[in-house]
């Protein structure tokens, strides 16, 4: 199958979700608020999952979300100021859309898995897109547990090799068809997305979180050090990570688990993972295992991410168990 349609809707709701975030990033003040797991989220974060749900439910009603965010964090009295700035992200596109519409297009996101769902993550590095850096708007379509196609919108990448610096770029991938950029705006030029060719892991470019609470910094530098690696991390938030190594601008991401217990949600990975893979590149877990998208929100039989140009990932995975 071939999935035109499912690529064609993913991408419009992906552009319309990155063109709204764009707005409320030039406006930010004052524009988040802090979940009960006192992380953050901001009104694009929701009004971007209103919108991709709003439009991958009207084209594949059949279809479950499981979306990172819920409604039920806007609901109370006092947050309803919130949720009125949310609602009028969304007017423009919906003239006289009511808030109880728009929550529940961002309800459509709760969900279960199943043979085939979408997963997304409206914002994924809501701490860098509130520092005016790097974020992404991630979806996927898993289909008997495996992506089958996945896209990265990413506003503040800039797209390479003469396209318009600031239009942002937009990562596809579907599965054995291989991976693609595009710019974010309306265009449709593409280009085929490929790994580096660095196959000698002391040369290997790393990238990881900004966030040293997501990723262990010190053990990142440990495998560093054992592979004879000079050059330090770049670190930058979000998604766009898998994009870079996709693209060949670093050879790997680490993300190595911090405090015992957190498992990884999909909706961080999903989209992530099928643009590296197509691009010729490797994903798995700190153990060497694939990543499993079949046990509802979370990797909970994994541990960890590792991915790669694939050249060097054996190299990588050796490095990280001599570091456990
Ligand atoms: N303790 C933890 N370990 C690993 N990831 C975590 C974490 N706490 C939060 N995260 C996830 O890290 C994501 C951001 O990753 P990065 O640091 O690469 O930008 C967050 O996505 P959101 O920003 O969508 O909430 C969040 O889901
Ligand atoms: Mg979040
Ligand atoms: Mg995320
Ligand atoms: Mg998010």
């Amino acid at each position: 199958m071939g999935f035109e349609k499912e690529l064609a809707t993913a991408l419009e709701a992906v552009r319309e979700a990155s063109e709204i975030c764009r707005k409320v990033q030039k406006e930010i003040a004052g524009s988040s608020l802090e979940k009960d797991d006192r992380s953050p989220v901001t009104i694009a974060d929701f009004a971007s999952q209103a919108v991709v749900c709003r439009i991958l439910t009207d084209a594949f009603p059949n279809d479950p979300i499981i979306g990172e965010e819920t409604a039920a964090d806007l609901l109370s009295d006092e947050r309803r100021p919130f949720l009125d700035r949310v609602v009028g992200l969304l007017t423009p596109a919906n003239p006289g859309v009511h808030a109880e519409t728009v929550c529940g297009w961002i309800d459509a996101g709760r969900g279960d898995g199943g043979d085939r769902f979408w997963t997304l993550d409206p914002i994924d590095g809501t701490k860098g897109f509130l520092r005016g850096e790097q974020y992404a708007v991630s979806l996927a379509l898993i289909v008997d547990g495996q992506i089958v196609v996945s896209l990265l919108g990413c506003p503040n990448l800039s797209a390479e090799d003469g396209w318009d610096r600031d239009t942002g770029c937009l990562f596809s991938a579907v599965r054995g068809k291989g991976a693609t950029l595009r710019r974010l705006d309306g265009s449709n030029e593409t280009k085929p997305v490929r790994v580096s060719g660095t196959g000698k892991a002391s040369a290997a470019r790393f990238c990881e979180s900004v966030e040293s609470g997501h990723s262990a910094h010190g053990r990142s530098s440990q495998i560093a050090a054992l592979l004879g690696i000079e050059s330090t991390p770049v670190r930058l938030d979000s998604q766009a990570k898998y994009g870079v190594v996709a693209r060949g601008e670093a050879d790997a991401y680490l993300r190595l688990p911090t405090k015992a217990g957190y498992r990884e949600k999909i909706w961080d990975h999903a989209g992530g993972v099928l643009v590296v893979e197509e691009a010729g590149g490797k994903v798995s877990d700190v153990d060497g295992k694939p990543l499993e998208f079949t046990h509802g929100r979370e990797l909970s039989a994994n541990r960890g991410v590792i991915v790669s140009n694939g050249l060097i990932h054996d190299a990588l995975l050796e490095a990280v168990a001599r570091t456990a």
